[in-house]
């Protein structure tokens, strides 16, 4: 997971090894290892409870693992590395008393490097209402404002807690553009989401949690070219003897299986065809018993 000096690569911005986290006796995270790498957008999926909300929080160094360790930026996450991260929680924590305006000018007071021309052109691509106060905005402009704050600063990693949640369709993609734009910038963005199919074409790594424990943590093309879909009559199935069978579901006589391949894909009188990126992550969540 370290970084290769030969091959000239550069550190990863997040790494995880063996991070575990207990509330009470209740584990939200299991012995997690993963690597983010540095100027990615790297999706964070999993069910309801999986653990995303707390991974984050540990990113952001706002708890500390009970096991295990986070480094951030090539440190551990805290005081020194809080400047060149963004941290953007679920409930899109802002002053509620401000205007927008006033929101988009403290930001500018708070943070060093913020980029003002960026945020207010955003926020005026978005149709924000300036001068409204924030309590009073729907939870969807509000959602968009946060976002807007943290893209503002700039900083070299985003941490974004389902930031598209409470987006409409158009606010939602908007968003996605914007982020795509920071990590064109150079940022390197972690975000939670159930949206996956938002993320086609724009997340480069994928992590999958489930229960608390990382099911896979890959790159998102060679994931796709290394899975199929397989669809096939039931009485066909004895021909996935053998393979790496992700998901299964059948329905009435026939089944579909998500297969994990290694080229060349097997021959035979199934259909096999490469998934898309929520189909993949569908198998990864719903296969999380042990398919085969
Ligand atoms: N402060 C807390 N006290 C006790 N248990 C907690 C606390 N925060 C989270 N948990 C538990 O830890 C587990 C992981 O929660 P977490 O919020 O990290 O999941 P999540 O993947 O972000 O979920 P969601 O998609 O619903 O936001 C869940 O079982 C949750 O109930």
């Amino acid at each position: 997971m370290s970084p290769d000096p030969a091959l000239g690569l550069p550190a990863p911005a997040l790494i995880a090894d063996g991070v575990t986290v207990a509330y009470g006796d209740r584990r939200a995270l299991d012995d997690c290892s993963f690597a983010v790498p540095a100027g990615s957008v790297t999706a964070l999926v999993g069910r309801n409870g999986a653990g995303k909300t707390t991974l984050l929080r540990a990113a952001a160094g706002l708890l500390r693992p009970d096991r295990g360790t986070v480094t951030v930026l090539g440190g551990p996450p805290g005081d020194r590395a809080l400047p060149r991260i963004g941290f953007l929680a679920q409930d899109s924590p802002l002053y509620r008393q401000l205007s927008v305006a006033e929101t988009l000018r403290l930001g500018a007071r708070l943070n060093p490097g913020w980029a003002a021309d960026h945020a207010w052109e955003l926020a005026r691509a978005a149709g924000l209402p300036l001068q409204e106060r924030v309590g009073r905005l729907a939870p969807g402009v509000r959602a968009r404002l946060a976002l807007i704050m943290a893209l503002g600063k700039r900083p070299d990693l985003l941490l974004l807690d389902e930031p598209l949640a409470a987006l409409d369709p158009v606010a939602r993609a908007e968003s996605v553009r914007a982020l795509m734009g920071a990590a064109a910038g150079g940022t390197t963005v972690v975000l939670s989401t159930h949206a996956v199919a938002d993320l086609a074409g724009v997340c480069d790594h994928v992590v999958v949690l489930d229960r608390g424990r990382v099911r896979a943590a890959v790159e998102v093309d060679a994931a796709l070219a290394g899975h199929r879909l397989v669809n096939g009559a039931e009485a066909d199935l004895p021909a996935l003897d053998g393979a790496d069978v992700i998901e299964l579901r059948r329905a009435g006589d026939g089944f579909t299986a998500l297969v994990r391949v290694a080229e060349p894909v097997p021959a035979g009188t199934l259909a096999w065809h490469t998934p898309n990126l929520e189909e993949l992550v569908l198998g990864y969540l719903r296969g999380r018993d042990g398919a085969a």
